[in-house]
């Protein structure tokens, strides 16, 4: 085991562990994407490999894909298996209600039709993602490359008619060039420091021809599991309202270092 581990990875690395200890047997569960999301998946073969757990992964991102496939986690697609009994995925932040901002990894399209496709959303984070106001991180849009910078000028117009006070938005860049997503599209961050009104500015920025989808999970998470470096997690039920405090011991066997390629 790799001893230089960071506390934000052993933290990350724990939440992972105890959201895949909800899985059970035969389950369809969507695999998130992202850093957090790739421990989920290492924790979740351990599970298939070791105990024989039965589970079809519908995974949210080519790189999770690779990775699940990699890994001998068992996948398919969305269009197959059409209903998941749960979703796992990190996220970006989490607000006392639980309404997320996602997309820092450019999947933000998929991961909320999976997500929205499945009985339960758990979201895995460490505990520096917990914030009081959706914002600090900026929101990404995810928008058709066809006429981007017009639907850049109309999500700019908007934000000046909701009042907001902080509206840059930026092109998301890989190098040179524009990122393009897994459905070949581009992303708008918005960097808006605060989000007054999250629900409201959800729906407005998806009645702006062009864009295809805002990184906004409202009422989407249902569970939330935050990692802490020290093994401590909680689990947070937005549904039953209930909150568990417990540990998790950070002992991954070596199996689980096999594939850090995040
Ligand atoms: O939304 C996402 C990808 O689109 C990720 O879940 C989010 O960016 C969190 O990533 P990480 O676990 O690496 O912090």
């Amino acid at each position: 085991m790799p001893a230089d581990l960071s506390p934000i990875d052993k933290a990350k690395f724990v939440a992972a562990k105890r959201a895949v200890d909800l899985i059970e047997d035969r389950m369809t569960v969507g695999l998130g994407t992202g850093s957090t999301a790739a421990w989920m998946v290492r924790c979740l073969a351990e599970r298939v490999r070791e105990e024989g757990l039965r589970v079809t992964g519908v995974p949210t991102s080519r790189r999770t894909a690779e990775l699940a496939r990699q890994l001998g986690v068992p996948i398919t697609t969305l269009d197959d298996a059409k209903w998941l009994d749960m979703t796992i995925d990190g996220a970006d932040e989490f607000d006392p209600a639980l309404n997320l901002i996602k997309g820092g990894g450019a999947a933000l399209l998929q991961e909320k039709i999976v997500a929205t496709a499945s009985d339960q959303m758990v979201v895995i984070a460490d505990a520096a993602k917990e914030v009081t106001q959706l914002g600090a991180f900026p929101l990404p849009v995810e928008v058709i490359p066809f006429g981007w910078q017009t639907t850049k000028a109309l999500v700019e117009e908007m934000l000046v008619a909701m009042d907001v006070m902080n509206r840059d938005v930026t092109l998301r860049m890989n190098g040179e060039a524009p990122l393009v997503t897994d459905e070949a599209n581009y992303i708008l961050d918005l960097h808006l420091k605060r989000i007054g009104n999250p629900r409201q500015l959800a729906m407005v920025l998806n009645q702006i021809p062009g864009v295809v989808e805002n990184g906004l999970f409202i009422d989407i998470c249902d569970i939330v599991v935050i990692g802490h470096g020290d093994g401590r997690v909680v689990l947070r039920d937005i549904n039953s309202g209930e909150t568990e405090d417990g540990r998790v011991d950070f002992a991954p066997t070596d199996n689980i270092f096999t594939d850090l390629g995040d």
